[in-house]
This record gives structure tokens, sequence and C-alpha cells, in this order.
């Protein structure tokens, strides 16, 4: 069964206790973090005492995957391991093999899993040398920084091109696809090969949030 992750980016920030808790309620596997810096991405959105209070509304057991649209990873994502997530993920955009391969460990030895997130632009192969080390890949389907853009389809060639890649090499991370996902396109990104879906504007805004997870489902 494919994996839902609502991303908060959607939510009523005023309220984002409760909001987190209503994703879980409704139906949600994950719930997906979106930390942004002004930097990496032009916009700003929230940071580990955020993360910390989210785990501390749903409880111990609720998955919370970040997705750091930082641009400095190694430096920052033991703060968000402190904060309770579950996995931290970001972008392979940011830096050579060695700061790739290093902060991938270095995220494993904290203890949580690690993702590699490849922006739209960003081709298959700048991935592929770390596929055995990863617990997930992050194919993004709208340019990073913003909730509520459209899905870019041409993105689905990568989705493809990594389940084969994971089935000729017998590895086990999961793919995971985030930008403009909802039920009008959910089955196609499953029947490419992606195993976590991030949905933001189509299930926080949705008039009935459990059906629209349901939905997609
Ligand atoms: O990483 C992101 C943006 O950079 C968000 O996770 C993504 O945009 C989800 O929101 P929506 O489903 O509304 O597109
Ligand atoms: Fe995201």
């Amino acid at each position: 069964m494919t994996i839902i992750s609502p991303s908060l980016l959607a939510a009523d920030f005023s309220r984002i206790g409760e909001e987190a808790r209503r994703a879980f309620d409704a139906g949600a596997d994950w719930l997906h973090l979106d930390i942004m810096d002004g930097h990496f991405v032009d916009n700003i959105s929230f940071g580990p005492e955020i993360c910390a209070a989210v785990r501390k509304a749903v409880g111990p057991d609720r998955f919370l995957d970040a997705h750091l649209m930082i641009e400095r990873p190694d430096h920052y994502f033991d703060r968000f391991v402190r904060a309770g997530v579950n996995l931290i993920c970001f972008h392979v955009e940011l830096g050579d093999s060695y700061y790739i391969r290093n902060t991938l460990g270095r995220i494993r030895e904290a203890g949580v899993k690690n993702g590699l997130a490849l922006n739209p632009a960003t081709p298959f192969e700048a991935v592929e040398p770390y596929l055995a080390e990863i617990d997930l890949l992050l194919v993004m389907s709208v340019v990073p920084g913003f909730g509520g853009q459209s899905f870019m389809p041409s993105v689905l060639d990568k989705v493809e091109k990594a389940a084969e890649w994971r089935t000729e090499n017998r590895a086990s991370f999961l793919i995971q696809m985030d930008g403009g996902i909802g039920q009008n396109n959910a089955a196609q990104c499953a029947l490419a090969g992606a195993d976590v879906l991030v949905a933001g504007s189509s299930t926080f805004k949705a008039p009935d949030m459990a059906h629209a997870i349901a939905e997609m489902k």
C-alpha cells in the first residue's frame, strides 16, 4: 500500500499541533515537514522547535519525515534528530560526492533514516552513486520552495529509472514524490514506482481530509 505523507506546509500554522493530529486522525501514514532556509529555496518555513512541538502533539509513535531545503544540512541535521523526526532528507544539488556521502552517513549514525532529494531539473544520474546508501529517494515534482504548485509529469521518467535500478540492484530504498500530488495523479505516481506520496494542498485544504487520503490510497 502506498504511504501517504501530508505536508504540514499547507496546514493552519496558528493551530499546528491540532493540524498534525488531524492528519493522522484522517488516515495519514507519515507527516511531511518542509524545512526552508531562505537560501537554498526562496522561502522560509519553520525549524527544529516547531518540529519538536509537532512531535509532542502527535506522540512518540508517529512517523515524521523532514524534507530539508537548506544549504547546510550537515550543520543542522542533529537539531532535527533531537526534535524527534524519524527521517531526514536533503538535496543532492548541495555539494560534491564527499559532502553528500559524509552527510548521509552521519544522519544514519545519529539513529534516523536518511534520504536524498533531487530537483525536477536534476538528472537521475546525479543520485545514482548514492542509491545503495539511502533509505529514501525523493523525486521532486515541483521546483521546491512553495506548496500549491502544479505537478510536473516529466519527472515520472526518473521515478521509473529509480524503480528499475532498485530491482536490478536488489536495493531497498523507498521512492517518494513531492509536489502537486492529489487524487488526480496519485495512481500515475504509484504506477511509475513511487512508494511514498507527499500531498499538502490536496489533503490539508480538502473539505474532508479523511476522504481525500482514502481516495488517493
Ligand atoms: O517540498 C515542498 C515544496 O517545496 C512541499 O512538500 C510540497 O510542495 C507539498 O505541497 P503541495 O502538495 O501543496 O504541492
Ligand atoms: Fe517537501
